[in-house]
């Protein structure tokens, strides 16, 4: 459907391969415009405007190989209004099947004056000729005023009306600098319907820039008035502070179906893999609390958000992630969690704690929750551990160590252990340093690796004396596990952290695979 066959259908135009590509740190090259063009196809976008012709041969190169490999949605090349610039663009997307020349020359009295140097009557002339020109190779012709919105509203009505005369057939009004407000950019639009002739025979569209963090706001307001393309990237990535956000718009389109009345051709649940394969590509992050795509977007660490979203989701989401091809909600667990999202995830974990123990467990995870960022699974199991066992019951205990360090001299640790059933195992081991060579003789002993993905040493105490926090954090089969030990001497603190991880370790796996028997697994059996 496109707005002449159904008024409420909203065209996608994206532009993340040519705005998007303007900002800082995104270049791609050839292949990887043609993945992301692929996706975007996928996506069901209307419009892909694949580069600037002129600016390289590269971007030559990549519309014309987009325009020769994407087939479905319009493929366009943007132009200066000048004849080499619309010549290059045309000759790249003549091969696709729905080409379009993208022409623009800005009209606000700041680009004309200082950039352009034109006047007004040149810039209506440069701009209708260049339509014309674009026209003689494309029927598909679109047309920007740029800056627009900081443009004499009557000298961009005449600017518009005039370029659909010379055969515009959608009428971009671009927030170029991101000046606009929604009330604004709303007045703007709604001065174009009513004094362009013409302006309902061809699709009006909308450009808007972040520079406010107002693009989609703006972007919505304009559609609100009858705009019915617009022009966005994925991530909101472009120039400066970005574009409007292809996924937040589409998703406020279709959330808010109620107010807008709107439709896109987007099939949303491509949008997260989307923006995940264009962060992949371009090595441009996702901030953690981006709309509808960040990290954080569908996870929530509220006690009393979580209780209402384990009742009824719809308490605290207004979207499914699953529409957006997100696995699933995520429940943090936090400082401030509650009971009800603790003891859902301590069953999730295979544990059934009583009302009392339960009650412990949320009082040591309050106490660690403080203490730490995230309350990873494998702290949740700790303590649940805890509750169920005597920590007595731990597998290996700390009783002595010496380590030799110094300069010129081989850094050695020699480690005695008890193990739970009486017996002391000792080992030593070199390392880079007095506490890797700990590490490794802890190693030895034990008959376990771990992989430590973060280790931090900071004095809790102040003076010489001080207490030293040691801080070992660890992957073992994509499971974080972390611990904590203090003491003065931070070498001891170091190898009790890491001794309490080994012992996480060997009691999480005799709980998984020897249940019900009590005896050791054999890799965990000590070495001698
Ligand atoms: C709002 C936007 O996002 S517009 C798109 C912006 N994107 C880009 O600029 C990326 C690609 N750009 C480029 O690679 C280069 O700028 C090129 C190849 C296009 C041009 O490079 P150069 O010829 O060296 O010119 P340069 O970029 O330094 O200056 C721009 C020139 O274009 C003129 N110009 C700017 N916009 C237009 C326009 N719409 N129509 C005609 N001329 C224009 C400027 O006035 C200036 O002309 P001058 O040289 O007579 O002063
Ligand atoms: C070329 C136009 C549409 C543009 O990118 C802008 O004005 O921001």
């Amino acid at each position: 459907m496109t707005p002449s066959t159904d008024p409420n259908r909203v065209l996608i135009f994206d532009t993340t391969l040519r705005d998007g590509e303007q900002s800082p740190g995104c270049s791609m090259n050839l292949n990887e415009k043609l993945e992301i063009a692929h996706a975007l196809k996928d996506l069901g976008v209307d419009v892909i405007e694949a580069g600037f012709p002129i600016a390289s041969p590269g971007d030559f190169e990549s519309v014309q190989e987009i325009a020769r490999q994407v087939h479905g949605p319009v493929i366009c090349g943007l132009a200066r209004c000048n004849p080499a610039d619309i010549d290059r663009a045309a000759e790249a997307v003549k091969e696709s099947s729905r080409p379009r020349v993208h022409v623009f020359l800005a009209t606000s009295a700041i680009h004309r004056e200082f950039k352009l140097r034109m006047t007004p009557e040149e810039v209506v002339r440069r701009a209708v000729e260049g339509v014309k020109r674009a026209k003689g190779y494309v029927d598909d012709v679109e047309f920007s005023p740029e800056d627009a919105a900081r443009t004499e509203l009557n000298f961009l009505s005449e600017v518009v009306e005039k370029a659909i005369e010379a055969g515009a057939t959608t009428l971009n009004i671009p927030d170029t600098v991101g000046y606009a407000v929604p009330t604004h950019y709303a007045n703007v639009i709604r001065h174009l319907k009513k004094t362009v002739r013409g302006i309902d025979d061809v699709v009006l569209s909308v450009h808007c820039h972040n520079d406010l963090g107002l693009a989609v706001a703006n972007t919505l307001a304009a559609l609100h008035e009858g705009a019915r393309q617009v022009e966005c990237t994925i991530n909101g990535i472009g120039e400066r502070a970005g574009n409007t956000a292809l996924e937040e718009v589409v998703m406020a389109l279709r959330t808010r179906q109620d107010f807008y009345g709107l439709t896109t051709g987007i099939n949303t649940r491509f949008l997260f893999s989307t923006s995940r394969k264009l962060s992949h590509v371009t090595g441009m992050q996702v901030q953690r609390n981006k709309a509808i795509v960040g990290q954080n977007a569908f996870a929530h660490e509220a006690g009393i958000h979580q209780d209402g979203m384990l009742k009824e989701r719809s308490t605290y989401e207004i979207m499914r992630p699953e529409d957006l091809g997100i696995p699933k909600t995520e429940l943090v667990l936090g400082k401030h969690s509650g009971r009800h999202a603790l003891r859902q995830r301590i069953v999730d974990l295979g544990y059934h704690l009583t009302d009392d123990q339960l009650n412990k467990v949320f009082d040591a995870f309050k106490a660690l929750a403080d203490r730490k960022k995230e309350v990873y699974d494998a702290d949740i199991e700790a303590l649940a551990e805890n509750q169920l066992h005597n920590s007595s019951q731990k597998m290996w205990t700390l009783q002595a160590f010496t380590c030799n360090a110094g300069t010129g001299t081989l850094p050695s640790a020699a480690v005695c252990l008890w193990r739970s059933d009486g017996t002391i195992c000792k080992d030593a081991a070199v390392g880079d340093g007095p506490v890797d060579a700990v590490f490794k003789a802890l190693d030895r002993i034990t008959g376990t690796h771990i992989h430590v993905v973060d280790y931090r040493i900071r004095a809790v105490t102040i003076g010489t004396d001080a207490q030293g926090e040691a801080y070992v954090e660890a992957d073992h089969g994509g499971r974080r596990m972390s611990a904590r030990a203090v003491s003065t001497d931070i070498v001891e603190a170091s190898a009790m952290a890491y001794l309490e991880i080994i012992n996480r370790l060997v009691s999480r796996q005799t709980r998984d695979r020897l249940k019900p028997t009590d005896h050791v697994p054999q890799e965990l059996v000590p070495a001698n």
